[in-house]
């Protein structure tokens, strides 16, 4: 199981001193939706030219135009590409053959998908290599978590590895991390602590020791 740390409420400056503090116990950066959208590639491209040699996931969310999409976050530093669960069949198939080609990944982002196991059954045909349970902010702060879901789904994919993400803190880390996904996505609980560097070793810690 791998610690991905989504980086959505800094600046591009913010997002490189993050991830100088916290680089020794995460696995994967992800260079988030709001970064996207304030600084678009050009900022992937900054931290990827910062740090050459750490995993980058560019969560751009993408819904269409889907294998342009994906060799541009890649051309920009991506070593993981995101794309919604909800986009077309082929659009997810033109994904990842783009990613494969290039030797990168894709990630499938289940937000906003409602019958998941019919969803996860038939993406786990396409051959994503990632397909990610998530609950986004705006259901967070209705008090829903991803765990009913990851359960539904990580029980469904036969082959795709399995992602969650969406408000997992210190103490509900435990109980998702015992049903093994394997990249484990958090964000706030880690960037906004006042402490970034030791947040993130206890969750690495959590699933060293899981
Ligand atoms: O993908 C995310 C969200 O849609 C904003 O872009 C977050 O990165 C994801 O939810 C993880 O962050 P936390 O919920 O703060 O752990």
């Amino acid at each position: 199981m791998k610690l991905q740390l989504a980086i959505d409420l800094e600046d591009v400056d913010g997002a490189i001193e993050l991830i100088e503090k916290t680089k020794d116990s995460v696995d994967v950066f992800e260079y988030g939706t709001p970064l996207v959208i304030n600084f678009g590639l050009e900022g992937l491209k900054k931290i990827r030219e910062r740090f050459p040699d750490i995993t980058l996931l560019a969560d751009v969310k993408i819904m269409d135009v889907a294998g342009y999409e994906v060799e541009q976050a890649i051309n920009y530093g991506a070593d993981i590409v995101t794309i919604l669960a909800a986009a077309e069949d082929q659009s997810i198939k033109d994904a990842v053959a783009k990613a494969h080609e290039h030797g990168k990944e894709l990630l499938v982002d289940m937000i906003g998908i409602q019958d998941v196991e019919k969803r996860a059954k038939e993406l786990d045909e396409m051959g994503a290599d990632y397909i990610a349970t998530h609950t986004g902010y705006d259901l967070q702060a209705l008090g829903q978590t991803p765990l009913e879901n990851f359960n539904k789904i990580k029980a469904t994919v036969q082959q795709t590895k399995t992602a969650v993400a969406g408000g997992i803190k210190e103490d509900s880390a435990p109980t998702i991390i015992s049903q093994q996904p394997d990249l484990l996505i958090v964000g706030g609980a880690i960037s906004t602590d006042d402490n970034p560097a030791e947040k993130a070793k206890v969750f690495k810690d959590m699933i060293d020791n899981a």
